[in-house]
């Protein structure tokens, strides 16, 4: 590894901990290089970013999961035992699971269930000097996919639960009492969705039935690869798997306030779909989430003139490979218009993960992703707001990253009545 650029510190963390988003690509830069090697947690690390690092990266032959994840993370963010650490065939198993519930009906059927939320909180927004729009969306997405998932979640306990879910987000990066929350959250989660797997798994012939629309029916009687039923904690980390990350697209709604806010002239026609697809890709591509995602190398590597070791750790930057100014033309530019004649491939465009969504850890919930992003634009052009003076600058040294306000909307009410 003599050859391949580094970072001369004992240790980078905190390096990474300051610069964020940017820590990867600036290094890529400074480097004139798409790969470095940094010690970070106090380990010798390669990051990368771009296309081929993507290919690189998603290669399954070339790396795995398991133990690349910190612990920390997995102990707030993603739960132990869940798909996101699991390789070759247990987890080409697992994810089946998760890909069974996006069909296009699933799809549709929790479309419409945020729709009609969406419409009930909007009689409410009417009557409120401000509406927080990142809160009221993580409610809204709560509910219904609580709803979506055949989780019950009386209304006592929306708030409770919505900030648990929300929780494990916000602090999974964090250090000191964030973090601690955060995994106080997910404790406390997981306690609640075990309860509610034993219960199913005790009269499973009472649930048949209603088995196909329900994540919480098929993945408590869900068999392995040795046809085995899943640890009730692992099926708890899985449903929470499903609920997180959609109460997460609460992020990318604030989002796309924000650019319709700021680039008013990027706005799209809401009768023209292929142009709300082309924002939302946009909005995907430009504006920060996931930092990065890691693996491990199972074996050395040749890989541009360099050998990598195996057993390193690889961190892929995925905000940096969105940013990549090799795979795009004016990357700090918001212009939906550059996906008007652009093949979208597996590798460039990397919000939710690269490569296969079936064999590779691609994020399942992508096209659910997508769908409410555009949904989100038809019910924000369908409403009258206005935004008043607030911080809506992003900080791209903190993960995750919103503009500070959380987007407050005023004057808020249907536009076509
Ligand atoms: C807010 C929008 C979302 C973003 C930005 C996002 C992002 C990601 C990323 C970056 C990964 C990891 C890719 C990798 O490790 O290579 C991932 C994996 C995953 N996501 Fe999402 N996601 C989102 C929404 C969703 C939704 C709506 C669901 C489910 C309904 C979901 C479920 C999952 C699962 C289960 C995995 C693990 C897949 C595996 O390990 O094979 N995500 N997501």
């Amino acid at each position: 590894m003599t050859d391949l650029p580094a970072e001369h510190r004992l240790d980078s963390t905190l390096d990474l901990m300051g610069e964020g988003y940017l820590y990867i690509g600036n290094r890529c830069q400074t480097h004139a290089s798409p790969i470095f090697r940094a010690r970070i947690l106090f380990e010798n690390t390669l990051c990368l970013r771009g296309a081929e690092a993507a290919k690189l990266f998603y290669n399954t032959e070339t790396c795995r999961r398991a133990g690349a994840a910190p612990m920390r993370l997995q102990k707030t963010l993603f739960g132990v035992g869940g798909v996101q650490g699991l390789d070759d065939e247990a987890h080409r198993h697992r994810k089946a699971m998760f890909m069974d519930l996006m069909s296009p009906e699933g799809i549709d059927a929790l479309v419409n269930r945020v729709n009609t939320e969406w419409q009930r909180a909007l009689t409410r927004w009417e009557t409120m000097a401000e509406v927080h729009l990142f809160k009221e969306c993580q409610f809204i997405l709560c509910r219904a996919v609580c709803a979506w998932a055949g989780v019950p979640l009386p209304e006592a306990d929306l708030e409770r639960r919505t900030h648990q879910l929300a929780a494990m987000i916000d602090g999974a990066g964090a250090v000191g009492p964030r973090h601690w929350q955060a995994r106080r959250s997910r404790d406390d989660a997981e306690n609640w969705i075990g309860k509610l797997v034993e219960k199913v798994r005790r009269t499973p012939e009472d649930y048949e039935e209603s088995r196909e629309q329900s994540a919480l029916i098929r993945f408590s009687l869900h068999r392995d690869e040795h046809g085995e039923l899943l640890p009730i904690r692992v099926v708890a980390v899985e449903i929470l798997n499903v609920l997180r990350p959609t109460l997460a697209v609460s992020r990318y709604m604030v989002f796309i306030a924000h650019a319709l806010h700021c680039w008013p002239e990027t706005r799209p026609d809401v009768d023209d779909d292929d142009a709300i697809h082309r924002f939302v890709q946009e909005v995907r591509r430009y504006y920060p989430f996931f930092p990065v995602a890691a693996a491990r190398l199972r074996h050395d590597v040749e890989w541009q003139g360099y050998t990598l070791p195996g057993g390193t750790r690889l961190l892929l930057d995925l905000y940096g490979t969105n940013h990549d100014p090799d795979g795009w033309e004016a990357p700090e530019t918001f212009d939906p218009e550059r996906f008007r004649h652009r093949e979208v491939d597996a590798w460039q465009l990397i919000p939710q993960g690269g490569g296969d969504h079936h064999v590779n850890h691609r994020c399942p919930g992508e096209w659910i992703t997508i769908r409410l992003m555009e949904e989100t634009i038809r019910r924000l052009d369908a409403m009258h707001w206005t935004v008043p003076e607030q911080d809506l600058a992003i900080d791209l040294s903190e993960i995750p990253a919103l503009p500070d306000s959380g987007m407050i909307l005023r004057e808020v009410h249907p536009r076509h009545e």
